[in-house]
């Protein structure tokens, strides 16, 4: 007789559905039992895809390339050391806009997972990217001996983001960070964005001229790009719809207090090669938390992490 095939307690107990996750080509994926998932590129450590309530949560451009030529238009691409075009005289002006993070190829350090009730699974993928691991041409640019980890832990009702930055090097570097969140929407005519009422933001679309927000509901009619800084990071962002005001996204921030609001509108949207189709701005809103408005110094041997925890229709 086989005993190997006989049926145990232990082996029925085990057989109870477990997070799963797997690992092939540059690709990591993780699902819960409950039915939620989430989807990373190696490439950026970009999250292209979190499934929740029985729906993509992120907009993901058709045409957004991802054989790791170019940084992924859609999902949670990640912006270090610097956010937009890198400014003169910085020792970050050779560096491309947004930085190395999202276009360089990071490793999977490992996957761990927690159960904080009966059925209630958290699963947490890890991935680094140090110094050493970037091209030349990047290396030489930003020559910095730094290490990124970067954690996507998903649960139930939650992805949750978050990015330690470590100096491991003698001297001491200056940096931004952004999680650049492209989330998916039915009608961007029909969504409006809170707690950003009487906050300043920096408009990119005129001049990058300083105003305060007077909305308590903002609603995206035109092409938008604004820095709003200094916010409580506790203070959820919340994405709601204009027609009954039913909250779609929550969006809470540790140590990241800015937040870039960007929807390219009819003209950009058409003038990105990796965006499409033209129309698709409708169905997405970027809401990017992060420390951009000013740099972060961070001493020799010191760490600091900033935190993004995304709610869906709660
Ligand atoms: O085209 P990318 O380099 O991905 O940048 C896309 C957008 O990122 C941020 O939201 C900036 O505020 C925008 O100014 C920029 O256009």
């Amino acid at each position: 007789m086989d005993r190997s095939k006989k049926p145990s307690a232990i082996g029925v107990g085990a057989s109870l559905p477990q997070p799963s996750v797997s690992v092939q080509d540059g690709l990591i994926e993780a699902s819960l039992p409950s039915g939620e998932s989430v989807t990373v590129y190696l490439y950026g450590a970009t999250v292209t895809s979190w499934k929740a309530n029985g729906q993509e949560q992120l907009f993901l451009s058709q045409k957004a390339v991802l054989d790791g030529s170019k940084p992924v238009r859609g999902g949670i691409p990640l912006v270090f050391p610097v956010f937009g075009p890198p400014p003169q005289n910085h020792a970050t002006s050779s560096l491309p806009q947004h930085g190395f993070a999202r276009n360089s190829t990071w490793e999977f350090l490992g996957k761990s997972s927690s159960e904080a009730s009966k059925g209630d699974f958290a699963v947490k993928l890890d991935f680094g990217l140090s110094h050493t691991m970037l091209s030349e041409e990047f290396r030489k640019a930003w020559p910095y001996e730094f290490g990124l980890v970067y954690s996507v832990t998903l649960t139930k009702s939650a992805l949750k983001t978050s990015l330690q930055v470590t100096n491991e090097g003698k001297e001491n570097f200056e940096f931004q960070v952004l999680m650049h969140t492209y989330l998916s929407v039915e009608d961007i005519s029909n969504i409006r964005i809170k707690n950003l009422e009487s906050k300043t933001y920096v408009d990119k679309t005129r001049n990058a001229s300083t105003h305060t927000e007077s909305s308590p509901a903002l609603a995206i009619t035109d092409e938008t790009d604004r820095v709003y800084q200094d916010l409580d990071p506790t203070k959820p962002i919340i994405v709601s719809t204009a027609s009954d005001d039913q909250p779609l996204f929550s969006i809470t921030r540790e140590a990241l207090g800015d937040i870039v609001v960007w929807n390219p509108w009819v003209e950009k949207a058409k003038g990105m090669s990796d965006f499409g189709p033209d129309e698709a701005y409708k169905n997405m809103v970027c809401v990017e938390a992060g420390s951009v408005s000013t740099w972060q110094t961070l001493e020799a041997g010191d760490s600091w992490e900033g935190v993004q925890s995304i709610k869906s229709r709660l």
